[in-house]
């Protein structure tokens, strides 16, 4: 944990969190609209110098819009803070607390969570909190400078109220998005072999224990194949890695082609690799183990991986017993792979009984 905390902090800071920076480029883009729409309902409502600070707030945006993009973020963020700042700041002194500008300033307590250090978080959060309670305290005290007629300040605080709203849901939307997707790349990171696509090995360990579990409870057979590439190591020594790695690309294709979308297929060592095949005796695996083997027979390997060799594959056979654990189940398939490569390899081997 230390470690992935210490890989994260040395990230330069513009490569941190590349969404987040996207996001804010989004915010800029809205709150630029918002602030044109906001340039005519102050026109209209009869408060020029609120009208004109909108456009002031929208060239603030647009700068800031260029800055994420021309990924000089620190700007981006001067130009953004100072924007909501002064305009809560401006809003509420003008034409009162009741307007609602204050809202905005709560929404930076999410981007400041999320963008900050933890440190730095916390002093953000209180100065944001001490100029929140200043401008509140500051309005028990002096009256609006520009005050609007009632109705219009009742419009003004619904239209915050509701772009804030808005926004945040907009937020919040975007942020678990963003979650589940992270956890579904975890997910497949933990899970998933990442050259072939197939699962890994602790993952194929823990699908083999939930197998084992309920071939106790409802005694249906599990078959086990255990599948090795024959002279592989002769392709990477004549073609080089590369090669060999997109030949175990097709081996792992051509296997999992072979078998059925209940199989479960994984890469368990090297060129090594196991199916569990759920509801199967070891007759019914044989015959799979048959097919995958003949399925190795009609590839063109050449076409497919450029290699000019024709690659054959050894598979041992074993079925769960009463009483196995998952090792003993895979050690038979073993002993039969072995008998398989010592017979001359290119064969299917059942585990003798
Ligand atoms: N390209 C590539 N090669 C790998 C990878 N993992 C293991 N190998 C190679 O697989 C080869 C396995 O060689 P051996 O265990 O001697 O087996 P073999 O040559 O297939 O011989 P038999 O299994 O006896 O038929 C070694 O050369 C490993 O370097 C991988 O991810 N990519």
């Amino acid at each position: 944990m230390d470690s992935l905390n210490l890989s994260i902090s040395y990230e330069p800071a513009r490569q941190r969190r590349p969404q987040f920076w996207r996001l804010a480029m989004r915010c800029a883009q809205i709150a630029g609209t918002v602030d044109v729409a906001f340039f005519a309902l102050f026109l209209a409502l009869g408060s020029p110098i609120l009208a004109w600070v909108n456009v002031v707030s929208v060239a603030m945006y647009a700068g800031a819009y260029y800055a994420l993009k021309y990924r000089i973020n620190k700007i981006a963020v001067v130009l953004i803070w100072a924007e909501v700042l002064s305009h809560a700041a401006l809003g509420i002194i003008l034409i009162g607390w009741e307007s609602g500008f204050h809202y905005y300033l709560l929404m930076f307590i999410p981007a400041i969570c999320v963008s900050a250090g933890r440190r730095w978080a916390i002093y953000a959060l209180l100065t944001l909190w001490g100029y929140y309670v200043a401008l509140d305290a500051l309005m028990w005290f002096i009256e609006p400078l520009q005050p609007i007629p009632e109705s219009a300040l009742h419009i003004v605080h619904l239209f915050n109220l509701s772009v804030v709203f808005a926004m945040f849901s907009y937020l919040a939307s975007y942020y678990l998005r963003m979650v589940v997707s992270a956890q579904r790349k975890l997910r497949d990171m933990a899970t998933t072999d990442p050259l072939t696509g197939l699962f890994n090995r602790r993952h194929m360990t823990y699908l083999a224990q939930n197998e084992l579990a309920r071939f106790q409870r409802s005694g249906h057979p599990v078959g086990f194949l255990l599948l090795d590439i024959d002279h592989f190591k002769a392709i990477n020594d004549s073609f080089g890695h590369e090669a060999g790695d997109r030949a175990l690309i097709v081996v792992a294709d051509t296997i999992r082609e072979e078998l059925r979308a209940q199989d479960l297929v994984g890469r368990w060592g090297g060129e090594e690799f196991l199916a569990i095949l759920p509801e199967t005796d070891s007759e019914k695996a044989r015959a799979s183990a048959g097919r995958i083997r003949k399925a190795f027979l009609a590839k063109d390997w050449k076409e497919m991986t450029g290699i000019p060799v024709d690659m054959t594959i050894s598979i041992g056979v074993s079925e769960l017993r009463a009483g196995d654990d998952l090792s003993s189940a895979v050690s038979r398939a073993d002993t039969a792979l072995y008998r398989s490569k010592s017979s001359g390899r290119n064969r299917v081997e059942l585990e003798t009984a």
